[in-house]
């Protein structure tokens, strides 16, 4: 039988790189179906390729328009339409994984949908998981879905940890960070980049608004948090490790003093293959680490003066409530203002920081309480950014 997938996000960095990994593999794998926001060209593309079952964007408009460019091309790939088309799809009987790659908050009722049907979900966007931390996990261990983490960091721990779990003699795990483009930038130079400079990752090709949380070290925030949810681990027991070269993607250390690393180039096939054929291996189309080649391998402690947004999500951590539905609602407003030039590189920590200290964050229990506290995180962050201007 072969795995029937549907990818969430698919016109993306991780859903291209997905449906690779799955053109590999044809005999294992076939798509079921395909989700996008409002690139109906390339999702056009990509039904054709693929011969996906169903297809949905969340723009009306740019939906009638892969519909009417489809049937003209004699596909029978059907099309839907809207935000509740996208969750329609990701609890579909019929399909068996769900590959999570929305970028942001917007995946939250897609991802959760997939979880609450008990897919194996493979899960890249982790700001699904910061927003909504305990009910999503809870969701998970209520419908037995399968989590399989796509993120590299933690698909290295994934790989890493022993299979009773992380209470088997786990002492710490240790993030890997690449440092971002700016790693080496003076407080002063940071206060000049700009988008361009930010989305031109040194090691790794990936959406605009990831490109700029690794700049700003917000990526490891959220990956922070992220691991304490997925690993269950406490916050005090993880650390980060700047490693410029992005080679090794994360470790576990262990009580008796070994460290164990997932290594291998930086290259999202390898996990996105690792999630797919868990606990089997499969052919990814990464290329190989050749240590022959290797020039070093450095690791340094993060600046959180320079780049204060990992400590913010390291509070938001501790503090706990919806405190990390509201650092991740701020962000989102700031780096989409700062990718259309309405915000300093330097104003996202700053409007995250605000936000947080001026937007209450109680416990919830749903997730409609959490997206309410989410919305009025966004409208205090939009007002903060105005009056910074830029
Ligand atoms: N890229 C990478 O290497 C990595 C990414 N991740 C995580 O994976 C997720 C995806 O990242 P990435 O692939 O880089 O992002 P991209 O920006 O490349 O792709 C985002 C995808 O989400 C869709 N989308 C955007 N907004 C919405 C919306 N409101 N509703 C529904 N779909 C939407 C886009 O559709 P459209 O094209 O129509 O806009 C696109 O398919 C993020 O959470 C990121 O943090 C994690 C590790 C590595
Ligand atoms: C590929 C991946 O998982 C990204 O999250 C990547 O790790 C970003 O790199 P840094 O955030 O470490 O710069
Ligand atoms: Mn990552």
């Amino acid at each position: 039988m072969t795995q029937r997938i549907t990818v969430l996000g698919a016109t993306g960095s991780i859903g291209q790189q997905t449906l690779d990994v799955v053109a590999r593999h044809p005999d294992r794998y076939e798509i079921f179906a395909l989700t996008a926001s409002t690139r109906w060209e390339r999702l056009a593309e990509q039904c054709l390729a693929t011969g996906a079952r169903y297809a949905a964007l969340t723009d009306e408009a740019a939906a009638e328009k892969l519909r009417n460019h489809l049937r003209s091309a004699g596909s029978e790939t059907e099309v839907l339409a809207g935000d509740t088309a996208l969750a329609r799809l990701a609890e579909h009987e019929q399909a068996d994984t769900v590959v999570a790659a929305i970028v942001g908050a917007a995946g939250v009722h897609p991802t959760l949908a997939a979880v609450k049907a008990g897919k194996r979900v493979l899960l890249a966007n982790k700001e699904a998981l910061v927003v909504t931390g305990a009910l999503f996990m809870d969701a998970v261990r209520d419908s037995g879905a399968t989590l399989l983490p796509l993120d590299s960091e933690h698909n290295a721990i994934f790989q890493c940890l022993p299979p009773e779990g992380v209470n088997a003699g786990v002492e710490r795990l240790l993030l890997t960070a690449s440092g971002g483009p700016f790693r080496e930038f003076s407080a002063e130079q940071l206060k000049q980049v700009t988008p361009a400079q930010a989305v031109k990752h040194p090691n790794w090709d990936m959406g605009p608004k990831i490109s700029v949380d690794s700049a700003t070290l917000m990526n490891k925030g959220l990956e922070f948090i992220e691991a304490c949810w997925l690993f269950d681990v406490p916050p005090a027991k993880i650390d980060v490790v700047v490693h410029p070269q992005s080679v090794v993607h994360s470790m576990v250390a262990y009580q008796d003093g070994s460290v164990l690393a997932q290594m291998g180039t930086p290259d999202m096939r390898t996990p996105i293959a690792c999630g797919l054929s868990w606990p089997e291996r499969v052919e990814s189309g990464a290329q190989r680490l050749d240590f022959s080649r290797l020039a070093g391998l450095n690791f340094e402690l993060p600046d959180t003066t320079r780049f204060p947004c990992l400590a913010l999500a390291r509070a938001a951590m501790e503090t706990g409530g919806t405190a990390t539905a509201v650092l991740n609602a701020a962000n989102e407003e700031a780096v989409a203002a700062f990718l259309a030039g309405s915000l300093d590189f330097m104003g996202i920590p700053a409007v995250v920081e605000q936000t947080l200290a001026k937007q209450q964050a109680p416990v919830c229990a749903d997730v409609e309480a959490v997206m309410n506290i989410d919305r009025q995180a966004r409208e205090l962050a939009c007002r903060l950014i105005k009056e910074r201007g830029c």
